[in-house]
């Protein structure tokens, strides 16, 4: 079998926790936590006056114990605004993964950021996520996409921000996210065309479990890769949507060994108990099953 994962990218990214960089017990917790990725939040949950204190709360925490198994993103605020250049600061000096920029509202917010991490000889290690949740972002969401393209622009993941995209917009939250779901599939449409990865929004009412896992098989069917997270609590069911089922692991092997078959060969579409598969389901079940092979290999936190 093809060792090479042929489909997107492969950063487990099913459960992807914001911990507020102001919160010193969240951040000590993070460590024992089964996510796969923290967001160190600089921006939106932490007050104007603490940000200061919470870019020194980073200093400790990247000077302590590495986070074992979890890529680290640190979200900034906002270039235009009084905190952003500190914050970019912090980042060039602590590396992490990724810096995540918020409300992007068009291609250029992503290349200047790639442009004074070059000009800081920042390595391209270190990548760049981009929060969609502007109308414009929402309406520029292929051209931000686009400029992921070429490896420089550093550009690896959009995260969807459904609580500003509806304070912008006036859209209700509804059960079903009606009138979000042709912005959701225009940030998926995105990502796919240029080979990136994108999250899904946060979940507010983390004690709401049913509604959570409703709203974590609703992402997972249009084609993300994960979901932010806000709470512990809901890392759980988040790996679980996000991963492959037992089901449809069994079903990718079933794939993997009806092409292996000797029958199969220089066949590209066969007969599989009467429904037709042909060598693009391979190349899924190859990829679904290199992902189950990745989180079973996981170390538990
Ligand atoms: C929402 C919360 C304020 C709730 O916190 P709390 O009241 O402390 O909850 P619990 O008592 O149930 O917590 C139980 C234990 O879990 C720890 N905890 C809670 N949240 C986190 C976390 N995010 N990371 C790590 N650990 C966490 C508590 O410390 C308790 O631990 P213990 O002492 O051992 O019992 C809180 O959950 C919270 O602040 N969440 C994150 C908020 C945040 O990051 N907001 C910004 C991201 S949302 C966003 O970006 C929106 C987007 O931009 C958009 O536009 O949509
Ligand atoms: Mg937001």
């Amino acid at each position: 079998m093809n060792q090479t994962p042929p489909l997107c990218s492969f950063n487990l990214r099913r459960s992807v926790l914001s911990v507020p960089a102001i919160n010193l017990r969240a951040l000590e917790k993070s460590h024992s936590l089964d996510c796969d990725a923290v967001i160190l939040d600089l921006e939106d949950s932490v007050a104007p006056e603490k940000k200061a204190e919470a870019r020194e709360n980073l200093r400790r925490f990247f000077a302590g114990p590495p986070l074992e198994g979890k890529e680290r993103i640190i979200r900034i605020n906002s270039l235009s605004s009084e905190f952003g250049a500190a914050d970019l600061d912090l980042v060039t000096a602590l590396l992490p993964d990724a810096v995540l920029l918020p409300k992007v509202d068009d291609p250029r917010d992503v290349t200047d950021i790639s442009d004074l991490l070059a000009d800081a000889d920042v390595p391209e290690e270190l990548r760049i996520w981009a929060m969609i949740e502007t109308p414009r972002g929402v309406l520029n969401v292929g051209a931000i996409a686009e400029t992921g393209r070429t490896p420089a622009s550093r550009l690896d993941c959009l995260v969807v921000g459904l609580n500003d995209l509806r304070k912008e917009t006036g859209v209700l939250p509804q059960p079903g996210r009606s009138f979000l779901v042709p912005w959701l599939m225009q940030v998926i449409l995105a990502v796919k065309a240029y080979g990136l990865d994108a999250l899904d929004s946060v979940f507010n009412d983390f004690q709401d479990a049913e509604g959570f896992d409703v709203e974590c098989g609703q992402g997972r069917a249009m084609g993300f890769a994960g979901k932010m997270l806000i709470h512990p609590g809901q890392i759980a069911a988040a790996n679980r949507h996000f991963g492959p089922s037992a089901e449809e692991i069994a079903e990718a092997q079933a794939i993997i060994s009806a092409f292996a078959d000797p029958a199969a060969e220089g066949l590209n579409v066969i007969n599989a108990d009467g429904r037709m598969i042909e060598r693009l389901h391979l190349v899924q079940a190859e990829a679904l099953v290199h992902k189950a092979r990745l989180i079973s290999a996981r170390k538990p936190a």
